[in-house]
């Protein structure tokens, strides 16, 4: 199995190494063994998977299965793409993604992104858990990613780095207003429909490459760069999603506070970050469910 996962995390840094042909071909092999037609693409954040076991009619298919797809090898990540519907509506959910850390390069990371695009997805769906940076949030809370600081892209390091494929996007392209506002709003229509209007925010979420969490000196020099929630994940999926013309939403269950201060025990490890998702499996699999339905009669408008 070890070196079945090497195997599997080796290849090339750039996007280079998923030419169009060869995620043509994974879709063409997914597209060939189901009849739904998702146009909204999920990925499940860790402990958030669970969401992906409230799809019916599914068919899923373990990442192993799947041609050039790398495998899952972090707890709470189940390694599976479930196709299914959710609330009624078609949806393809990534059970788990992929991670820098785990060895992957950011473009193998944000690969799935594109077969959903190449399958027909229009919308990005990315939630994560991550550690909550701005001292007002609460463990249990929502927060609406806003916008996102690309730190790892500050050092060099873009999924879309190597030659640009002009199928998939342009080569430059802007980035403002990539988290749709207009599916914030209605987030927060949702919210208040189910009552959870007073754990959601909306804010910035900036990603490190891990698998450490912070230093003290980190969280607060990224507070005060602005951010909100601090996480190892997304920020790559959403730029490769922007590329490629999806309307993204995105957001961050806060399942620890970031340690701000010397004195404090850091209480964080990955047990608890999974168990927090699990505790609010039964809200956010509602709350995704309505944003999943508000998107798609929006789209029938
Ligand atoms: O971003 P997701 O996949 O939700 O996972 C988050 O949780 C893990 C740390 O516990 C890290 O992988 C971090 O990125
Ligand atoms: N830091 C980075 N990533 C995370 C955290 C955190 O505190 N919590 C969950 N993912």
């Amino acid at each position: 199995m070890a070196a079945f996962i090497e195997s599997k995390q080796s290849g090339g840094g750039s996007s280079r190494m998923y030419t169009y042909d060869t995620l043509q071909e994974i879709a063409t092999y997914l597209l060939e063994r189901t009849e739904l037609r998702p146009k909204v693409g999920i990925i499940c954040g860790s402990g958030l998977g669970t969401l992906a076991e409230q799809l019916t009619d599914v068919d899923s298919f373990d990442y192993e299965t799947i041609p050039h797809f790398p495998v899952s090898t972090v707890a709470g990540h189940v390694g599976r793409l479930v196709f299914g519907y959710l609330a009624g509506v078609p949806v393809m959910c990534m059970q788990g993604r992929f991670h820098h850390y785990e060895g992957y390069p950011l473009a193998k990371c944000a690969m799935p992104v594109r077969v959903m695009h190449l399958i027909g997805c229009t919308h990005l769906i990315a939630t994560n858990a991550a550690g909550g940076a701005n001292p007002k949030y609460r463990v249990g809370d929502i927060m609406l990613i806003k916008d996102h600081i690309n730190l790892m892209g500050f050092a060099g390091n873009n999924p879309l780095q190597g030659p640009n494929d002009e199928r998939f996007g342009p080569r430059f392209f802007g980035m403002a207003n990539t988290y749709d506002p207009k599916l914030n709003q209605q987030a927060k229509v949702i919210a208040r429909q189910i009552g959870i209007e007073n754990e959601l925010r909306e804010g910035v979420y900036t990603c490190l490459g891990g698998p450490n969490f912070e230093t003290v000196a980190e969280v607060k020099m990224l507070s005060m760069l602005g951010v909100d929630a601090i996480g190892m994940s997304t920020v790559h999926e959403i730029i490769t999603a922007r590329h490629c013309g999806m309307t993204c939403f995105a957001f961050s269950l806060i399942t620890n506070m970031c340690t701000m201060s010397y004195e404090e025990e850091e209480e964080h490890c990955h047990d608890s970050i999974v168990g927090v998702g699990k505790n609010r499996e039964k809200t956010l699999g509602e709350f995704v469910s309505r944003i999943v339905k508000h998107i798609h009669y929006e789209a029938k408008k």
